[in-house]
This record gives structure tokens, sequence and C-alpha cells, in this order.
């Protein structure tokens, strides 16, 4: 394959839990330009969305930048997944990230899969694909991808092919670079996608995708990302120690490590990054429960009104609806949000205090199952704003907390692909 060399611009897209955004860098990590396209998790659940929202963002670009765009990587959230046929025509609905239909065949799950595996959740890919298997669209599906997958696909138009970061929840071994025995030999094999290192470059964009939106002729498509890892990617963090909390819609904890640690009972997995580990787990507490009782405006004002130095003494788990992945993987842990003062400061004191308890508790469990020890928090994410937040936050934590450098996922993805071409042109 021919790299491009002449065109100096590189695009990331990222599908996130309340939106869609693209940056544009150039060659030396710089914003050149950022789209960015809101939706309500109801139309993130619609294939038509996510089609249109991809094609907006990129038309958003400035037609200059457009023209010198040398790569394009995507992002989406983890274990958002879709079957399509032979085609890429989706032949159901796609399974959004916290879908739990798959708790139905977790029993039989256990007896596949090795005890204490990160697939054993409800909302693993694999336990979606294995639920999907058993709905009559199954008989018209031919691929089992992924959201970054089948995204990056309407621009390649190559079907079957997913990265090692999309594809751990489908159980495969990032260690040993493959598919598990005990998963290639069950009957729904053959819709596993193929799976690359993320940021490889997987193909040009089509003809038709070149001409609609002026793109280079030999601009490249690579191998994507999770949301969470790209914002890892875009946080600045490099060593051992340091860690990402992405403080969006959900709460996703990232801390990158020597070893590799994983136990389902708490939701905690690794990613391989390089030669180094990205532990974590990533909670259903977070910013969407906020948004429940709050607009941003009122986040903003009352959060001003709180003194961060006092612990509330509301002891919630705050939820949008039953279940949760880590640190506690139950997908019917109840949320908890009562006593529910009049005062909104309070309530909300509350809520900000118990968020920061659990992503304490998560660290703290991370750790204790032999992560390399914390040094630095950076945060990203809706929530990285809240100066009120991050003082009660600091309050648990005898490490430093900062602001990401970059916090949209799309520039970590963006970093990704840059990275990507670069090594290839060397
Ligand atoms: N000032 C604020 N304090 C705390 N949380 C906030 C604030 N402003 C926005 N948020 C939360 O940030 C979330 C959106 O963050 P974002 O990173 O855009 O989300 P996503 O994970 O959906 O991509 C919302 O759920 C909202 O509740
Ligand atoms: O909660 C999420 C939705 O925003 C995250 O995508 C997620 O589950 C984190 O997964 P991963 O560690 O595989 O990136």
């Amino acid at each position: 394959m021919l790299y491009p060399a002449s065109h100096n611009y590189t695009l990331g897209i990222d599908f996130g839990t309340s939106g869609a955004r693209a940056v544009v860098i150039d060659s030396t990590g710089i914003v050149q330009a950022e789209t960015k396209i809101s939706m309500t998790s109801d139309a993130l659940t619609q294939i038509s969305t996510w089609e249109n929202t991809l094609f907006s963002l990129i038309e958003q670009i400035p037609l200059k930048l457009r023209q010198q765009i040398n790569a394009i990587a995507i992002d989406g959230t983890s274990s958002t997944v879709l079957l399509c046929n032979a085609v890429g025509t989706p032949v159901a609905p796609p399974l959004m990230y916290n879908d739990a239909r798959g708790v139905t065949v977790l029993e039989q799950l256990k007896a596949i899969a090795p005890p204490n595996h990160t697939v054993l959740s409800a909302t693993s890919s694999l336990a979606k694909l294995l639920w999907l298997s058993q709905q009559p669209t199954f008989t018209d599906a031919q691929y089992f991808l992924h959201q970054a997958d089948w995204l990056a696909f309407l621009l390649h138009g190559k079907l079957g092919i997913s990265d090692y970061h999309n594809a751990l929840k489908l159980g495969y071994d990032v260690e040993y670079f493959c598919y598990p025995l005990w998963l290639t030999e069950l009957a729904i094999a053959p819709l596993l996608p193929q799976v690359l290192a993320p940021g490889t470059v997987v193909a040009t964009v089509t003809l038709e995708i070149a001409t609609r939106f002026n793109l280079p002729r030999d601009c490249c498509v690579c191998a994507g990302t999770t949301d969470s890892i790209a914002a890892f990617l875009a946080s600045g963090a490099t060593f051992p120690g340091e860690a990402v909390t992405s403080l969006g819609s959900t709460m996703v904890l990232k801390l990158l490590s020597h070893t590799r640690v994983e136990n389902n009972q708490y939701g905690v997995y690794s990613h391989r990054l390089g030669d180094l580990w990205l532990t974590g787990g990533a909670s259903n507490t977070g910013g969407a429960v906020l948004q429940q009782f709050f607009s941003n405006t009122e986040l903003q004002q009352l959060s001003f009104q709180i003194d961060p130095q006092q612990a509330s003494p509301l002891d919630y788990y705050p939820l949008s609806k039953p279940g949760d992945r880590f640190p506690v993987n139950d997908p019917h842990l109840p949320p908890r949000l009562e006593p529910r003062p009049d005062n909104l400061v309070e309530f909300l004191h509350g809520l900000l205090e118990s968020i920061a308890r659990i992503e304490h508790q998560g660290y703290q469990l991370l750790q204790q199952l032999g992560a390399t020890s914390l040094m630095r928090i950076y945060t990203a994410g809706g929530g990285a704003a809240n100066i009120t937040w991050t003082a009660i936050r600091q309050r648990y934590f005898g490490v430093p907390i900062v602001a990401s450098k970059e916090t949209e996922a799309a520039y970590g993805t963006a970093l990704l692909a840059m990275r990507s071409i670069n090594s290839n042109r060397n």
C-alpha cells in the first residue's frame, strides 16, 4: 500500500455516549478544525443516525483541510455492536454499550468462557453476540461488528475488520493476538471480525467517499479504538502510574500499568497499549445521572455554591437505571439516591461526592489487584471542567488531579492515525 506523503492533516472521529465529534490535527498535533453533533440517547441507537452523523461531521470540516487529509480513524463506545449482512446492511438495530439483554445468556457463557473472563458480563460484546444469535434476524447475519468497525466500513468499504481494543470484550486474546480456541469452536465463530492493531491502515477511502467529500484518493482509513482509550490517548498521560478518569455520561477509569490485571467479579480488565497495560473499568455512574436532575447551567451554578472541603454525608450510588459494571459488576445493582434533601446544592454535593467515592474505590481496587501505583490522574469528559468536583475528588486522592491536555476523545483518535501514518512513512 502507498502511504499518502503529501497531505498534512489527520482526522479523528469520536462516537461517544452523547454525541459525535471530529478533530483535524496537523503533523505537529495542533488542532486545525473541530466539528460536533450532539444526539439524544434514542437517536444514538438508530443506525441511520450513525451514518448521517458521520457524513455530516466530515462535511462540516472546511474544504481546504478535507482536501489534505492523509488518514482517518474512528472510535466508538466500547461494546456497542451490530450484525450486518454480506453487503454491510444491519440486519437488526444495534445494541448499545449499556444494553444488558445479554444477561439471559450469562449462564450459557459461563459454560463456554474461562472463569473470571472479561466477557462474563451482561453487556460484553460476546454476551451480545450470543444473545443476537438466538434472535430470528440472525439467519441474515454475516458479520458481527463494533460501532467503530461499521463506521470505518462506510469509509473504506471493507467488512469484517476490527481492532484489538474494541475486540477485547468479544473475547479476543490481546496477549497472544488471536481468538482463543474456546471461542473459535463456537457456531458463531464465522461472524467474528479479523482483528488488527489499533491504528493499522486498513485501506484507502472508497472512490465514492473520496469524491463525495473531496478527500484525497489516497486518504487512508485506520483501524480504530474505543472512546475511553481515545480519551486516554488525548490526555497526555504516558507513564505507568498515570491514569485518566473520563467523566462523561459514564465514568471510565484507565490506569497505565506494567502489569495486567483482570477480575471480572469487579468488572476490572486490561487493554493492551503497546508493551504496557491500560488497566481499568467502566462504571455506569457519571454525568448521565447528573443530567437526569440538572441542566449543564445548573450544574455550573450550583457547584459554585458547594464547599468542596466539606465532605457530604450523603452516601449514594448514582445510576440512571439498575445495574453497574465496575467497581461493582452487578447487572441488577439498584440506584441509591436516597435520602434526597430539598436543598439542591446539598443534593448535588451528595451526587458529586458519591461519584468521587466510587472513583476512589475503583483506583484502590486496581492497585490492590496489582496495577502500578497511581501517580497522577488526568480528567477528561464534561465533568472535567467542574473545579468544585475536582476539589472534592482531590480530597480522596493523595496524587495530583489535572485536566487532560486535550479532552476530546476525537483528538486521541486523530493522534492514533497520525502516529500510524508516520511510522509507515519512516
Ligand atoms: N459542570 C459540570 N459538572 C459536572 N458534570 C457536567 C458538567 N457539565 C456537563 N457535565 C456532564 O458531562 C456529561 C457530558 O460529558 P461528555 O464528555 O460530553 O459525554 P459523553 O461521555 O457522552 O461523550 C453530561 O452527562 C453532563 O452531565
Ligand atoms: O462506558 C463506556 C461508554 O462511554 C465506555 O465505552 C466503556 O465501556 C469503556 O470501555 P473500554 O475500556 O473498552 O474502552
